[in-house]
């Protein structure tokens, strides 16, 4: 089994055997990208709830008194929530955002210098779930996992002045490393808040350090480009997954796409973009850890006529050599273990494998075997692929 997250997908490496498109030089949407299955994801159309009331995504201000109550709420009922109030300043996300706009407005043959290999993690590519879908999707991304110094080198070479491209590189990394230093202190800190909401302490869970600090913690930075589409009903930009993650920490720009669907409702719903506010969802391996009280929230992004779309993903997981299983706690005669134990690394090699079936195959009952006791999130095996 591979014991870095640069490894993971070693054994199922994928091969996408389709030309990057120069997004901003097509007039009409190419049969390539024509999703057959055109469905309701238009944003706005489908804001309500299988009862037709409108509901949205709780926003919770992380300085509340309440918060912790709020996110255990909010993680159960949606397994996903907006944080206000996360101590990450304005300027750092301004400037990751404006670093990921540069490095998208390159020409498509530079970004192709830095392209993902094909059983690789990081570098500029298609996401890795377009192998599950016949058509392609409407969004380009770039993955950094570890030092970004060798692919910035890979997109922006060496030219005449050396001043000037070690001052660039250097504040290209310098607010890559930054970033996720304050992504990884947030993530920390939410990590005690979900877990705390569901009466665990620091006691319980002894990877995360004698202080709970979660050392050890590997994490992935997606940057996501969602350019402008002449066509956008037809198009889809990211389709409809759960992270493969503990929490993932997402940043979007002021244009909105994002849309989550809720356990036991249909359609839906929007997550607007808030100014310095940011998406906390639930991924799998808290789903797993939580003995399933807290569900990995389906989500998928759509696109639109006029703007063009960027959003930054922080996906946070365990130290690699970490087991995750259900917490102890969590586990009675009456709330038998729902999952088996597994590293993230051989999680996301079950993803690259059997994307939305991956949590199911990690199940120790399913949940008609369990005499009523169910798990709060069976759609896994709702998502559409191919
Ligand atoms: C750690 C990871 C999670 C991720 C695969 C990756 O190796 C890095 C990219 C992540 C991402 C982002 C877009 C959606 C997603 C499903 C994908 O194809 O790549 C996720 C993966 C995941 O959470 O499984
Ligand atoms: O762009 C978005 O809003 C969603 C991105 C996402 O789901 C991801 O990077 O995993
Ligand atoms: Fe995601």
């Amino acid at each position: 089994m591979p014991s870095r997250l640069s490894d993971a997908f070693k054994s199922h490496p994928v091969h996408i055997h389709h030309k990057h498109l120069d997004f901003n030089s097509v007039q009409e949407l190419p049969d390539s990208y024509a999703w057959s299955q055109v469905d309701d994801h238009y944003p706005n159309c489908h804001d309500v709830d299988s009862f037709g009331a409108s509901e949205s995504v709780p926003i919770i201000d992380l300085a509340d008194p309440n918060a912790l109550k709020l996110i255990g709420h909010a993680c159960k009922t949606w397994g996903v929530f907006q944080v206000t109030k996360h101590g990450i300043s304005k300027n750092l996300l301004d400037d990751i955002e404006s670093l990921g706009r540069t490095l998208f407005s390159l020409p498509v043959q530079d970004k192709l210098k830095a392209a993902r290999s094909p059983e690789g993690v990081s570098g500029y590519g298609f996401a890795r779930i377009s192998s599950f879908f016949p058509k392609l999707m409407w969004s380009e991304g770039f993955t950094i996992v570890g030092s970004p110094h060798d692919h910035f080198r890979q997109l922006w070479p060496h030219d005449h002045s050396e001043f000037w491209y070690c001052l660039t590189q250097t504040m290209h990394v310098g607010i890559i490393e930054e970033y996720k230093k304050e992504m990884n202190r947030l993530a920390g800190k939410l990590m005690w808040l979900m877990l705390g909401s569901l009466g665990i302490s620091k006691s319980d869970i002894k990877w995360a350090g004698p202080k709970g600090e979660f050392k050890g913690a590997t994490a992935a930075l997606q940057l996501n480009s969602y350019p402008a589409c002449p066509d956008p009903d037809r198009a889809m930009g990211l389709a409809a997954h759960t992270d493969s993650t503990l929490l993932t920490i997402l940043h979007q720009n002021t244009t909105s796409g994002l849309q989550v669907q809720r356990e036991g409702t249909a359609g839906w719903v929007t997550v607007p973009p808030i100014h310095g506010a940011l998406v906390i969802n639930v991924g799998d391996l808290l789903h797993i850890l939580s003995n399933g009280m807290y569900p990995s929230v389906l989500h998928r992004a759509v696109v639109n006529r006029s703007c063009h779309r960027l959003s930054i993903a922080y996906l946070y997981g365990p130290p690699e050599s970490v087991q995750i299983s259900p917490l102890s706690r969590l586990v009675s005669r009456s709330h038998p273990p729902l999952y088996r134990s597994v590293t993230w690394n051989e999680y996301l090699g079950t993803k690259a494998k059997h994307f939305n079936k991956a949590l199911s195959s990690v199940r120790l009952f399913s949940p008609v075997t369990l005499n009523g006791f169910a798990d709060v999130n069976d759609h896994h095996n709702r998502v559409k692929v191919g």
